[in-house]
């Protein structure tokens, strides 16, 4: 347990001759809520791509819950405990909320068990869509076809169905993108809840978000950490200040 959850050493990542990456480290503990921010291109969405197996790494570890996962498919990643939520890309949207998340729990399931156990376990699969259903509030929106519901509404439905597979570790990138402040602030609420005892790594661009969510942060600039640490940390590091956040907010 003192070991961290996700360990990063010395990641690169280069496009061509281009190095987007430049060695990163990283270390992020159990059950702790982790930001990530920089400025735009600084590379957090290749980073969350290099954790979640979308891109294989030039260089150095990614290690989760003590095994090497730099450069295995994302499904292999997924079956270890680590889920990403990719925006509302994932839902269906012609069937209801409901069918989404079951779609989501047996997927789980047939990725965890024999193909028979998995039928025999129908009453359970229920269960935990209903289960589901109820963490993320959609309880009374169960028979509502999903691409009909509010833009905050489907990323919950999303949340849900990133929590099917029991995750350890949660990727969101940008989950309040395209939100007005009243939806933020409750989709800000609404991760609070879901995240407790799991880890969080989140991308996003509101600060508030960030610094009223996040037990830590840190900042990525032209492929490389320059600081992680508390809220308050951050807001208090020159560096940070001159790099970033005197830049673009007042945070
Ligand atoms: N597949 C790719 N091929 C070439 N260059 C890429 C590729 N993916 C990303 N890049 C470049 O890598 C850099 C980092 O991009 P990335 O999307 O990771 O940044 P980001 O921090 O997530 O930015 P934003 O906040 O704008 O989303 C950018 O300069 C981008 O153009």
């Amino acid at each position: 347990m003192n070991d961290p959850l996700l360990a990063i050493h010395g990641l690169k990542k280069s496009f061509g001759p281009v190095e987007i990456m430049r060695g990163v480290d990283l270390a992020l503990r159990h059950n702790e809520r982790h930001a990530l921010i920089g400025p735009n291109g600084a590379g957090k969405s290749t980073l969350f791509h290099l954790v979640s197996g979308n891109l294989t790494p030039s260089a150095g570890q990614i290690v989760f819950d003590g095994r090497q996962i730099g450069g295995k498919s994302p499904q292999a990643i997924n079956r270890l405990g680590l889920a990403r939520s990719f925006q509302i890309t994932n839902i269906f949207p012609k069937l209801t909320v409901f069918e989404n998340i079951r779609l989501a729990v047996m997927r789980s399931r047939v990725a965890q068990y024999a193909f028979w156990k998995f039928i025999a376990s129908d009453g359970g699969i229920r269960l935990e869509t209903e289960r589901l259903l109820e963490l993320v509030r959609l309880a009374g929106r169960a028979t509502t076809i999903a691409g009909e519901m509010a833009y905050s509404e489907q990323r919950s439905l999303e949340i849900a169905m990133t929590l099917a597979s029991d995750p350890k570790l949660i990727l969101l990138d940008e989950p309040m993108a395209g939100m007005s402040q009243e939806e933020t602030h409750y989709t800000a609420e609404l991760i609070r809840d879901v995240t407790r005892g799991r880890a969080l790594m989140i991308v996003e661009h509101d600060m508030d978000v960030v610094f009223s969510l996040s037990d830590r942060i840190s900042v990525l600039v032209y492929g490389q950490m320059i600081a992680t640490g508390t809220p308050e940390d951050i807001r208090n590091d020159p560096n940070v200040r001159q790099a970033y956040l005197g830049e673009e907010t007042s945070a």
